[in-house]
């Protein structure tokens, strides 16, 4: 009888403060741990997966992003590699958790499993080399056998500042993007252009989509940024 009031008075006496950043757990006034909010602070949570030949640029694009930077001397990704970064969208802070997987074929088995549960896919090809947009048709019959059937697909065109080396027009690869319904943009990890509106608009569409999703099925087992199907009538635009 002593040990079970003991018990209820220690646990009744824990309290749960927020402290700035922080949840700081009080035994009467002492605090006993602190957990870190900041790294769960935000509104959305997306996966998004970077898939393509090897050599396309997909840890560029993603280096670039992420830290501004478009280092000279990448080796090849070995397997699959992993960037956060949080962005503001409208007042909204959307976590963004990007993939970057492996060109060679050699961990097709291994970058094949991080497609499942990803929110978006970005498929890249260089415009200066014609083999990476041929395979183009190989990669999004991987997308359709191992991704989620409403998984957003953008193709990306990397390597625009090459543009005296181009070998597929950028018709050419509209018509190919739009005959798949796919969006299309046009990037240059190592000039920089359109890698910010790249991500900040896959966000975008995905913060519209998770609303969307929100109001047609109440199914709360489905949380905004996981696993949505996307529409393209939104506020942002990759065209
Ligand atoms: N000119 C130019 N070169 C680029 C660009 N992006 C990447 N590169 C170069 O292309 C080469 C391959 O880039 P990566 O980012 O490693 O390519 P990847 O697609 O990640 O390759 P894997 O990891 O093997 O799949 C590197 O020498 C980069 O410097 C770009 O926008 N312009």
């Amino acid at each position: 009888m002593l040990k079970t009031s003991t018990t209820s008075s220690f646990f009744l006496s824990l309290v749960k403060r927020r402290i700035n950043e922080s949840e700081v757990v009080f035994f009467g006034e002492i605090p006993i741990f602190a957990v870190l909010m900041s790294m769960e602070d935000y509104d959305y949570l997306f996966k998004i997966v970077l898939i393509g030949n090897a050599g396309v640029g997909k840890t560029c694009l993603v280096r670039r992003f992420t830290q501004g930077l478009f280092p000279p001397g990448q080796g090849a990704t070995i397997g699959v590699d992993f960037m956060i970064k949080t962005v503001d969208i409208k007042g909204q802070k959307v976590k963004l958790q990007i993939w970057d997987t492996a060109g060679q074929e050699r961990f097709r088995s291994i970058t094949q499993s991080y497609y499942r549960s990803a929110n978006a896919l970005i498929l890249t090809y260089d415009i200066s080399c014609e083999d990476s947009f041929r395979c183009l048709p190989e990669w999004l019959r991987e997308i359709e056998q191992y991704a989620n059937s409403k998984v957003v697909t953008v193709l990306v065109g990397n390597k625009i500042d090459l543009m005296e080396r181009r070998e597929v027009s950028r018709q050419r690869a509209e018509d190919f993007a739009e005959s798949r319904n796919m969006h299309y943009l046009e990037t240059s990890a190592k000039e920089s252009d359109n890698v910010e509106r790249l991500f900040l608009d896959l966000a975008c569409e995905l913060i519209h989509e998770a609303k969307q999703n929100a109001l047609v099925d109440n199914d709360a087992s489905q949380m905004p940024g996981e696993g949505k199907s996307i529409s393209y009538s939104t506020c942002c635009s990759f065209s």
